[in-house]
């Protein structure tokens, strides 16, 4: 039930800058009211809370572990009904279109009801609030009012109307939400709950059954929008997601911490968040100590490896060249070879896991003596089958026919072994490339091997086809296109059974295996089928960055257009030439500059260029930080290696020297995208500092902005 307005709401149009109290805002005046209803809000929150914290369980549970699932379940529900001082209540107000009366919603990041059960506040992923995100004049959804409510500091200081029922009223561009979007940067990534913008509430509210994927430019949101999309899923199915799971997958660490507080903020503190390296070394217990040159990892990524694996798992399963004879009493029951080899073909046929039909085969073999004894004249039951299946000659036989396999030893093997490797890849791998990946010194056991990350996707893959990997309810895989073949099917067997949101972007691609369309990655992935949906309007970089970073484009990736940005911010970008000498310096006074500045700042750089950056930092006094740990108002400064630059973002990024950025990667295609990823990542300014020639299609043209 909506909660009913005795006193007929007339829309009004405040108009003022946000955080402004207004002149209407009197002792009954409508901001005081909403004040008002903020504090009784609060006070019901308050008694949800005091409600679960009484609750005596002691009468209701039999024993002892019912007595603890549910203490844990009503801690878990205290928890979620915290009311957190800095996370304001609510933020918007529907008022429906009267019909027959008027009804009226606050919309918040948890429900909040009344003594009565009437709702004071309603979850945003209710079904209810979608029109605060959807609804335009030209499709109000039966909205009359949306009502925006600014907040300072955790006060209720400011609130914006809209009158969707008036058609010849122009759109505007609402200036809480212009406020909200540019706040400045400081600690980790926010929710964006109050300012999800159509476009992405269209992705975030697509239903469980389906797999989405995102390409969208820097800043458009793809990173929030996934997370949001997790929360929203678990609010409409919580339970069948309690029971499948569901999992975020993100680039590195520094990504990992720099997002993760934004489900807890959303009240979902059960996500796992993960890379694609801490998942397959989790499955399969190795660990990664070696690397690979850029040769090798893209063969051992390259999709036909699954193929080889398959083929190599399979070359354990010998043909049956012995009878197999049982005894039992005084009879003797012979298999011929023939007649086994027939159950084996039949079970590779099958393409069942290898585990699975190592479990079955022994059965198989029991029933074909039974059908002998059968055809006898006895009547045996399925306890003789069992027990026949138990049999030393039985066992003797999948001994010999279908060997176990382990998967990091069978890997090993690959690696290690050149006419192995050269039988399973028959025809699929060319010498050049067995060579390549082939252990130039073979180690001596699992243990001692010095695994890659490309490896442990290889035995990931190994591991399931001797025993099927468990499929997640939801998977999101956020920075997708950097994901190699091998990768996305590790990814795949996780949302086997389930669905999955992949967000990326071609232009960021940095591996030497990069996405280089996001049907084929789908298909690895296992989700041909997905919908692709691309999101444009950039939110983080201000128009001049995002134009300048886009000069990149044709190079990195043709097809893709360029975004568009909702920032306007002039003068956001400094090109600052230096001599060769005077670079160091030049940076250091760059982020000096940026640092009288309020917000996060962000140098990045290329890796050979840490060392010399750190030390005139540490020459100059100024305090930083590694990627990932938590800005302060103290320390705003964070060094960049560029490798580690994707996803994150700071309100003023200094970049030090293109051209080595470039230099750092393998290839010139892959140096432009990494500069392309580090010219990305200013929420308010960028200033690029170099003393080398910069790369040559940022050189070209007009506008390279202006000079300090
Ligand atoms: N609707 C929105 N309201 C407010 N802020 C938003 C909105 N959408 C995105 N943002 C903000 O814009 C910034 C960029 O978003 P996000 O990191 O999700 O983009 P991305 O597409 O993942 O970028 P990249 O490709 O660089 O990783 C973030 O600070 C995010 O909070």
């Amino acid at each position: 039930m909506p909660s009913r307005t005795p006193d007929q709401h007339t829309a009004h149009r405040t108009d003022r800058p946000a955080g402004s109290t207004g002149q209407s805002a009197g002792p009954a005046g409508p901001l005081e009211r909403e004040r008002a209803h903020l504090a009784a809000s609060r006070a019901a929150l308050r008694a949800m809370r005091e409600d679960v914290e009484a609750l005596d369980i002691s009468d209701v549970t039999a024993n002892w572990v019912n007595a603890e699932v549910l203490q844990r379940q009503i801690d878990a529900r205290i928890e979620a009904l915290a009311d957190l001082s800095g996370t304001p209540l609510f933020f918007g107000r529907l008022d429906l279109v009267p019909d027959p009366e008027p009804a009226r919603y606050y919309i918040g990041r948890r429900h909040v009801h009344d003594a009565d059960g009437d709702p004071m506040v309603v979850d945003w992923r209710a079904p209810v609030s979608q029109p605060f995100y959807r609804a335009s004049r030209k499709d109000p959804q039966g909205v009359g009012l949306r009502r925006r409510f600014g907040y300072t500091g955790g006060e209720l200081t400011a609130y914006e109307d809209e009158d969707l029922t008036d058609p010849e009223e122009t759109e505007q561009v609402s200036a809480l939400l212009k406020r909200e979007i540019e706040r400045p940067r400081v600690g980790p990534m926010r929710d964006i709950v109050a300012t999800i913008q159509p476009e992405q509430d269209e992705i975030v509210r697509t239903g469980i059954e389906g797999t989405v994927c995102v390409q969208g430019a820097p800043g458009t949101g793809k990173t929030a929008v996934g997370l949001h999309r997790v929360a929203y899923l678990l609010y409409a199915h919580r339970e069948r997601l309690a029971r499948t799971g569901t999992l975020v997958i993100g680039p590195n660490r520094s990504f990992l911490r720099y997002i993760e507080q934004v489900l807890p903020a959303l009240g979902e503190l059960a996500v796992r968040q993960t890379t694609v390296e801490d998942l397959v070394t989790g499955a399969t217990g190795v660990e990664v100590r070696g690397t690979d040159d850029p040769e090798a990892a893209r063969i051992k990524g390259d999709a036909r490896m699954a193929e080889v694996l398959r083929r190599a798992v399979r070359a354990g399963v010998a043909m049956p060249t012995e009878p197999c004879v049982v005894v039992r009493g005084s009879r003797r029951w012979r298999i011929p070879a023939h007649e086994l080899e027939e159950i084996v073909r039949e079970l590779l046929d099958r393409g069942i896991r290898h585990g699975a039909a190592r479990e079955a085969l022994p059965q198989r073999v029991a029933h074909a003596v039974l059908t002998r004894m059968e055809r006898a004249g006895e009547a045996p039951d399925d306890r003789v089958q069992d027990a026949v299946a138990r049999t030393p000659a039985v066992k003797a036989v999948v001994k010999a026919v279908w060997p176990e396999v382990d998967p990091a030893k069978l890997v090993l093997r690959l690696l290690s072994d050149a006419a192995f490797l050269a039988e399973q890849s028959e025809g699929l791998l060319t010498d050049e490339e067995r060579k390549a990946i082939l252990w130039a010194k073979p180690p001596r056991g699992v243990r001692s091997a010095r695994w890659s990350a490309a490896d442990a996707v290889l035995i990931d893959e190994a591991a399931d086809l001797v025993r099927r990997t468990p499929s997640l309810g939801h998977v999101v895989l956020d920075e997708a296109q950097d994901l190699s073949p091998m990768q996305y099917r590790a990814v795949g067997r996780r949302c086997a059974t389930g669905s999955a949101t992949v967000l990326g972007d071609l232009a960021q691609g940095t591996t030497p295996w990069a996405t280089a369309s996001w049907a084929e990655a789908l298909s690895h992935l296992g989700k041909p089928e997905a919908a692709v949906e691309e999101l444009t309007r950039g939110f983080r970089v201000p128009r001049e960055v995002i134009s300048y970073a886009s000069r990149l484009l044709p190079h990195i990736a043709p097809g893709l257009s360029e975004a568009t940005s909702i920032r306007e911010a002039a003068g956001s970008l400094r090109v600052r030439p230096a001599a060769v000498e005077e670079l160091d310096a030049a940076v250091v006074d760059a982020c000096r500059a940026a640092l009288a500045k309020e917000g996060s700042v962000g140098l990045i750089a290329a890796d050979a260029r840490l060392p010399a950056l750190t030390e005139a930092l540490d020459a100059a006094g100024l305090p930083h930080l590694v990627p990932g740990a938590e800005t302060d108002a103290g320390t705003r400064l964070t060094l960049v290696p560029a490798r580690l630059a994707k996803g994150l973002e700071y309100d003023h990024v200094v970049l030090d020297e293109p051209a080595a950025v470039v230099d750092g990667e393998p290839d010139e295609r892959t140096g432009l995208r990494r500069l392309y990823v580090a010219l990305t990542r200013a929420v308010s300014g960028l200033a690029v500092v170099h003393a080398a020639p910069l790369p040559e299609p940022l050189a070209g043209g007009a506008g390279g902005g202006g000079s300090a």
